[in-house]
């Protein structure tokens, strides 16, 4: 039995994980979770899976919920919430499903105490990767992909020698606004970004798929993930989200992992790993879909990707820089305040004046980190 901690669990992926903990009830059960200012939400998840320890955002809803739930259920808040579901002594899987850097800490303290990670939070591995995969080396722990490209090239990669690996494919829909030129973008509405074509995900990521900056994440994520140099990893656009992902080897092989657009695929997946459960879901028809559509990126296009590419390249500091700065102008762009359009200048102006620190350690990440949200905060002034 999989005893779980889900971070983030009133969101896309943790409503999603709970789904798949609901048919599994003899696989899994839930001992932590954490949500963020959903109470409603939180409510309902308590009722129905009787976690021990819940988190939340503040003080102040830790304790409207604490009057509710009694002393049946512990609620605690904040960033030190969130550590204390991750290294519940009950659970032995975290899934790390909340949105934004505020997910690592509580991913090198889960790592610490011996949690095997699901991991969806991608920023966690964009920020620090080499922090985060060093430590699940030294206690032998296992990060199982959730995002579903990484969890596509986990599954083709099935333990062949990573030196026979030639490159690993990243395939990308384009976003909302893939067909649309840099002129058309100036115009967009934040309802119209967030319509992704294929997937219904949290407002951040969809905003990033949007500018593409989700795949310059995913590229700095898979080199970590699978230890891959950055000129081993390629970007490829496929309109219709069918191909994950493909790993291609020195023999010209490529192996590639297929199905419909549905996150409870891969999660799973990571869940399940070594093994794989009954899903319930339409089989993938590709008699019905007909045909599959391939494109290569255009980097004046989507500026994102190229800075993903460079500050993975640069390491240090610099990818921690271009999350954060990343996170704060999605913001600043879903609360009206900034053009779909600016997005990227916004985080090339922050790049542009950071003095990256090579090898830091997690002191000098949440430095860079707060610098990186202080910098947009002046340039939105
Ligand atoms: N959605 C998807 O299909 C995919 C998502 N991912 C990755 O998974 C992660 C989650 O994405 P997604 O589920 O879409 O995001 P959502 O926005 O749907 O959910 C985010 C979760 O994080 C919580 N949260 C947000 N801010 C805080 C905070 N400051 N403190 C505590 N909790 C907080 C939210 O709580 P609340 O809502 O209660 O405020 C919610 O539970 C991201 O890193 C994303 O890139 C990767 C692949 C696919
Ligand atoms: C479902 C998932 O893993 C997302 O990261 C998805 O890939 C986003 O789609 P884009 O390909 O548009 O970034
Ligand atoms: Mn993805």
């Amino acid at each position: 039995m999989k005893t779980l901690s889900i971070l983030g669990s009133t969101g896309s992926i943790g409503t999603q994980t709970l789904e798949v903990v609901r048919s599994h009830p003899d696989q899994f059960r839930v001992v932590a979770i954490s949500g963020g200012t959903n109470l409603n939400r939180l409510r309902e998840q308590i009722k129905m899976f009787s976690p021990k320890l819940v988190s939340v955002k503040t003080k102040e809803l830790a304790e409207e919920l604490r009057r509710e739930v009694g002393s049946r259920v512990t609620i605690v808040y904040g960033e030190e919430g969130l550590i204390e579901v991750a290294t519940h002594p009950d659970a032995n899987f975290v899934v790390t499903a909340v949105v934004g850097s505020i997910g690592l800490r509580p991913t090198i303290e889960a790592i610490k105490v011996g949690k095997h990670i699901g991991l969806a939070n991608k920023e966690t591995l964009v920020s620090a990767g080499h922090i985060v995969m060093d430590l699940a080396k030294k206690h032998q722990i296992p990060i199982l992909p959730i995002d579903s490209e990484h969890s596509a090239i986990y599954q083709s990669l099935n333990s062949e020698k990573k030196e026979q690996v030639r490159r690993i494919i990243l395939t990308a829909s384009g976003g909302s606004f893939r067909d649309k030129t840099r002129e058309e973008l100036r115009n967009v509405s934040i309802q119209d970004a967030l319509k992704h074509p294929n997937w219904s995900m949290g407002a951040k990521i969809t905003i990033d798929s949007a500018t593409m900056m989700n795949k310059g994440l995913e590229i700095i994520e898979a080199h970590w993930l699978f230890q891959m140099p950055f000129d081993k990893i390629d970007v490829m656009i496929h309109p219709e989200s069918i191909i994950h992902s493909m790993v291609e080897y020195v023999d010209r092989a490529i192996i590639a992992q297929l199905g419909t657009p549905d996150m409870k695929v891969p999660i799973q997946y990571a869940l399940s790993y070594p093994d794989r459960f009954e899903l319930k879901q339409e089989p993938l028809d590709l008699t019905k879909i007909g045909s599959l559509h391939f494109q290569k990126p255009d980097f004046r296009r989507f500026p994102s990707l190229k800075m993903a590419y460079e500050c993975g390249k640069d390491g240090g500091t610099m990818p921690t820089v271009l999350n954060a700065a990343n996170e704060e102008i999605v913001a600043a762009f879903l609360a009206g305040k900034v053009p779909f359009i600016e997005i990227e200048s916004f985080i090339e102006k922050v790049l542009d004046q950071h003095l990256k620190i090579s090898n830091p350690n997690l002191e000098e990440i949440m430095e860079a980190d707060q610098w990186a949200r202080k910098m947009i905060a002046n340039l939105l002034k």
